[in-house]
């Protein structure tokens, strides 16, 4: 393993460099992939995996849109989409990529087609961990691992064919062949992972959870419709207060901590900019910091699990779903949203010389 020090933690990852493809595919020639479940993760990871030369076959219901999907890119019922239980059976390493409150549904559909020695997969650490509750309890002669992609299965898809790759965290629940780890890597390499951080089963969905809930998605956007609210409050039009909120993050600033980090998306505003925001990180922290805690605790004790388990599992609950969503993309901001993104030009970039002046930025040091 490369050893990497992450701001003064010395942590050890797998980098293509050390688990090339080629070794992914050796340690894998035997091995038929049973990707169960196409909705987000299921197609980019079959994907990419067939892509990438190996021998991939997809479960899914006969009646789901997912079996559909599955026909349009190009899978065929009968020889390479099967329904779960089938594809189950037929595969030597069981992806459960459905739903986490289906699992338990699936579960017994999926467990009568494991053989001693197969490996069950997963991309998160929710049906294993909160075990209690979802009834998934693999047999003692199979292989547990995961590879969690830390991004979308879109972008697990789309980076792939740019060339990106994303990063995945993996691990091993249990090792019943002494191969688990090394499949588990095989696979990680074959979905696309630029690199793989080793993880454990807890610690992997007590993070997720924690950052879907809170920074990446859940806080995101509550802080930014809060934002909006009082800007509106005191007269900013739409427009205005839509640019001052989302549209200047994602098309500038954003990029800039892509880029550099948050200290050289700083140093490339405003000294104004800098002054305010130095002096009101700390009161954003302080304010929300009780919030977090409060969410890590719901994780850890297994309510926000319970929580996905009773609503996601609900069967009007795609109805409520798509309601929720709707209601988010019909509020006046994310309308506004909508006609700020088409005034957005759309020329042929630039060629670029060897010497194009003024995109290095302004340095933080
Ligand atoms: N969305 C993402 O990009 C990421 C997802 N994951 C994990 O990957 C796994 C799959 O998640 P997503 O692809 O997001 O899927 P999702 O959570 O949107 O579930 C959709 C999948 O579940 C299947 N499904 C729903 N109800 C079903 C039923 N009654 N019987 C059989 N199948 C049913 C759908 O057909 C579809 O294949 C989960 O464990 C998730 O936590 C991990 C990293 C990122
Ligand atoms: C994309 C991802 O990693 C999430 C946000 O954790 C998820 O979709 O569950
Ligand atoms: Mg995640
Ligand atoms: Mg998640």
């Amino acid at each position: 393993m490369a050893r990497i020090d992450f701001g003064g933690t010395i942590e050890e990852v797998i980098t293509r460099k050390e688990f090339p493809m080629s070794r992914a595919r050796k340690v894998l020639k035997d091995e038929t992939i049973a990707v169960i479940g196409y909705g987000v993760q299921g197609p980019a990871q079959a994907l990419n995996l067939k892509d990438n030369g190996f021998r991939v076959i997809v479960g899914s219901r006969p009646d789901g849109k997912g079996w559909q999907r599955a026909v349009e890119d190009g899978w065929k019922p009968g020889k390479t989409l099967f329904d779960i239980a089938e594809a189950a059976e037929r595969g030597t390493i069981v992806m459960l990529l459905v739903a986490d409150a289906v699992q338990k549904e699936i579960w017994p559909v999926v467990k009568p087609g494991l053989k001693e020695g197969d490996a069950l997969y997963f991309s998160h650490g929710f049906a294993i961990v909160y075990q209690k509750l979802t009834g998934v309890v693999p047999p003692p002669f199979v292989d547990v691992i995961m590879v969690a992609p830390k991004g979308s299965g879109t972008s697990v898809r789309r980076n792939f064919l740019t060339g990106a790759g994303i990063n995945s965290s993996f691990a091993v629940a249990q090792d019943y062949t002494g191969r688990a780890r090394e499949r588990c890597l095989a696979v990680g390499i074959g979905i696309g992972s630029g690199y793989l951080f080793p993880t454990t089963f807890e610690h992997e969905v007590f993070s997720d959870l924690t950052g879907e809930r809170g920074v990446l998605m859940g806080a995101l956007a509550g802080i930014m419709e809060a934002q909006y609210e009082v800007l509106r409050a005191h007269g900013h039009t739409p427009s205005e207060a839509f640019n001052e909120t989302v549209e200047e993050l994602t098309q500038s600033l954003i990029r800039l901590v892509d880029e550099k980090g948050m200290d050289w998306m700083y140093a490339n505003c405003s000294a104004t900019a800098q002054r305010g925001a130095l002096d009101w990180k700390p009161r954003f922290k302080k304010a929300v910091l009780p919030l977090f805690k409060e969410l890590y605790e719901r994780v850890r004790t297994g309510k926000e699990a319970r929580r996905v388990l009773q609503a996601c599992g609900r069967p009007d609950y795609q109805k409520q779903l798509q309601a929720e969503l709707n209601a988010m993309r019909d509020s006046e901001m994310w309308r506004a949203g909508a006609a700020v993104r088409a005034l957005r030009p759309k020329e042929p970039a630039r060629k670029l010389g060897k010497n194009v002046k003024g995109i290095a930025g302004r340095a933080s040091n």
